[in-house]
């Protein structure tokens, strides 16, 4: 879409949602360079129908920015530690201009070395992790992400939160289209969408989380008020809750998500956690081997040789050509409360 806004239609065409986020963020607080990241950020998750991570953050972002909770301004400091290893100090600043400002060391030390970590500390993440791998998929590289959030997961047994809902994103190149890609919490249900439903009046479905007593409930306030969500399948959602745990806090050097205490900035949403990513060249030393792009495609074949499949990545292309064709269709209300925030001193409740 082209042109300016169409306020009647409510539809809004990339760039300018990109630049009415930014300015909300700047009016904010953030710096130009951070109100631009998390602004194309949060229009990229909205565009590609990753609604629990779009435009419903952005209440997030401001309460969690006037409560001094995080910098929105803050530089990030990279370290190269090692031939395959950087780390970054976020500096209580947001996660993704810290992993911005290490992405070409990344990929760098990725091709040189065939693999290259980063560990981001004291760094907060809002956002949908897909979008942190996707651009090293673009580029030929594999990549797999993690990132730790706040206590709101209980380890199945246990009556005490001690796990965020820890997604974990990973992309891959592929012979055809843009790459395969998944990013999904571990928890039975995002926390965000566990808020919408309850803004929606919705029950969540059996499975999904307890209550403040530790007792199986479908009800999202009772999660939200003292309960908890419950990893996904059982003991395997639980363990790779817990190595989210420890790829983002042990290994990185930042807080577990039971750690995470913002009691004394009240609107805070962004965690400050921690977030590894690992990126790999397919290519590194493959020599004779056959192309990885190709066998990641004969894979892909074969499963839809089975039936009428639905792979990871399959909704979110379409819905990105639907908003490039017809612009972002956005709730007017929800619209309205967005521009509302740029005004400073408005008091934000969520
Ligand atoms: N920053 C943070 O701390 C947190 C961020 N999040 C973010 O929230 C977002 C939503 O997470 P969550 O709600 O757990 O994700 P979902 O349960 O919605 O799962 C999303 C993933 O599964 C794929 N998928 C969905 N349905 C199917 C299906 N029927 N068959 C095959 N694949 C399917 C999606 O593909 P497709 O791409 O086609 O839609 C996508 O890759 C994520 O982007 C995550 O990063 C979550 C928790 C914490
Ligand atoms: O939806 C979630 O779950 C979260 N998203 C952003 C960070 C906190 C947890």
């Amino acid at each position: 879409m082209t042109g300016r806004k169409d306020v009647t239609g409510r539809h809004l065409s990339f760039d300018d949602m990109v630049a009415t986020l930014g300015d909300v963020l700047r009016a904010n607080g953030c710096s130009e360079q951070v109100a631009q990241t998390l602004a194309t950020n949060c229009a990229s998750a909205e565009r590609d129908g990753s609604k629990s991570h779009g435009l419903f953050r952005m209440e997030g972002y401001v309460s969690t920015l006037r409560s001094g909770w995080v910098d929105g301004r803050a530089i990030p400091v990279v370290e190269d530690v090692a031939p395959g290893f950087v780390r970054v100090d976020a500096r209580n600043g947001f996660t993704l201009p810290a992993h911005d400002a290490a992405r070409a060391l990344v990929e760098e030390k990725a091709r040189q070395n065939g693999i290259a970590a980063l560990a981001i500390r004291n760094s907060h993440h809002l956002g949908a992790l897909y979008l942190d791998v996707e651009s090293y998929a673009e580029k030929g590289l594999i990549a797999l992400s993690v990132v730790n959030s706040m206590a709101v997961v209980v380890h199945p047994g246990s009556t005490k939160p001690v796990y965020g809902t820890n997604p974990i994103a990973f992309a891959t190149p592929r012979a055809e289209g843009g790459p395969f890609l998944f990013d999904f919490a571990t928890s039975a249900m995002a926390h965000g969408d566990v808020q919408v439903a309850a803004k929606q009046g919705r029950q969540l479905p059996p499975g999904t989380g307890v209550d403040a007593n530790g007792a199986p409930t479908q009800d999202p306030n009772a999660i939200l008020s003292g309960g908890a969500l419950l990893p996904f399948g059982a003991h395997k959602g639980t363990a790779l809750a817990m190595m989210v745990e420890i790829l983002c806090a042990a290994l990185v050097g930042g807080q577990y998500s039971y750690e995470v205490d913002w009691s004394e900035h009240p609107g805070a949403h962004t965690p400050r956690t921690g977030q590894t990513l690992i990126v790999i060249d397919p290519t590194a030393g493959a020599g004779n081997l056959a192309p990885f792009a190709q066998r990641v495609e004969a894979l892909i074949q074969e499963i839809r040789s089975g039936g009428p499949v639905r792979l990871p990545s399959e909704e979110r292309y379409p819905a990105r050509e639907a908003a490039a064709r017809n612009g972002i269709a956005v709730d007017a209300a929800q619209w309205d409360a967005i521009l509302a925030l740029k005004a400073p001193a408005q008091t934000v409740t969520a």
